[in-house]
């Protein structure tokens, strides 16, 4: 079984950070692992409050992991403040690793601010050219280029713009666009689109983290990013054509829309 591990922070309802990391993980096959950052008391309609780990936790946690059970990909979710970032930089540095997957999460659907304001420099000099495939929403895109995208072709030159910043691709998430859910993979030889008819689904919570950590699962299993990221959006679309409604807000994806319960009862 193929170690992955997540460094991200915890969603009290489950639906998004460590627990849909985990529940991916496990849901495609593989042994996973979590780093914790922070822990936010949050449920299907909000976040209420976050608490940050010490960057000394945050150390000891990626140390004792590296030295026991190296993963095959690594997933960075929320990284909450500019302290952290530095920790896990400077940490992973002493290790070997190939697939590092970064889901740049700055603002919950909700709203709050995952990502201090002031670490979002830290997260694009530091982290980004760490990445072996960058996941941008538009925001985030939007956020880290100051390009305005509202297009296909605005999203080629944001997700060009965050190539010259040191990864090996990018892959630009059009959820937050009209019309059709249109991904695309950017790299220096590949430029592809992904699309899905876009689901009439309320239940959208923690569709982001899924979908970098099913990428990051299927890196482990060994496919090419081409493969991976067809296979994690075939992951997400399923995810969310079978979500459910839990709690009063926007709900959560089924990440087990692949496993038959009469085999396991
Ligand atoms: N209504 C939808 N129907 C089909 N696919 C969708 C829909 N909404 C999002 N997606 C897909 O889900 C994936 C995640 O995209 P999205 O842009 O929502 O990420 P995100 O904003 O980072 O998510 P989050 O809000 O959880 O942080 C992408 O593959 C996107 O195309
Ligand atoms: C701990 C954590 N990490 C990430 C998200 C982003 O997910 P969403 O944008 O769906 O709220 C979240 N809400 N909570």
């Amino acid at each position: 079984m193929e170690p992955t591990l997540t460094i991200a922070g915890s969603d009290s309802s489950g639906g998004a950070g460590i627990q849909a990391d985990l529940k991916t993980f496990s849901a495609i096959g593989t042994y996973g692992m979590s780093v914790i950052t922070a822990v936010t008391a949050q449920n299907t309609q909000g976040v209420f409050l976050v608490e940050e780990l010490s960057s000394e936790i945050v150390k000891k946690q990626i140390e004792v992991i590296f030295n026991d059970i190296p993963p095959k990909a690594i997933k960075i979710g929320m990284v909450s403040s500019s302290q952290i970032i530095k920790e896990i930089v400077n940490t992973l540095k002493k290790y070997d690793y190939k697939y590092l997957v970064l889901d740049p999460v700055m603002i919950s659907k909700s709203g709050y601010h995952l990502l201090q304001p002031e670490a979002k420099m830290n997260l694009i000099k530091y982290l980004i050219p760490m990445a072996y495939i960058v996941t941008p929403n538009t925001l985030e895109a939007e956020e880290i280029t100051k390009v305005s995208i509202k297009n296909i072709e605005d999203m080629k030159i944001a997700g060009e713009k965050i190539l010259s910043i040191g990864p090996k691709y990018v892959l630009m998430k059009g959820g937050h666009l009209e019309g059709d859910a249109v991904d695309v993979l950017i790299g220096r030889d590949i430029f592809k689109i992904y699309k899905e008819r876009r689901l009439i689904k309320k239940n959208t919570h923690g569709t982001g983290c899924t979908l970098s950590s099913a990428i990051t699962a299927y890196l482990a299993l060994g496919y090419d990013i081409e493969r991976a990221v067809e296979l994690g959006k075939i992951y997400i679309t399923q995810a969310i054509k079978n979500s459910f409604d839990i709690g009063n807000g926007v709900g959560p994806v089924n990440h087990f829309w692949n496993i038959d319960y009469e085999k396991v009862k």
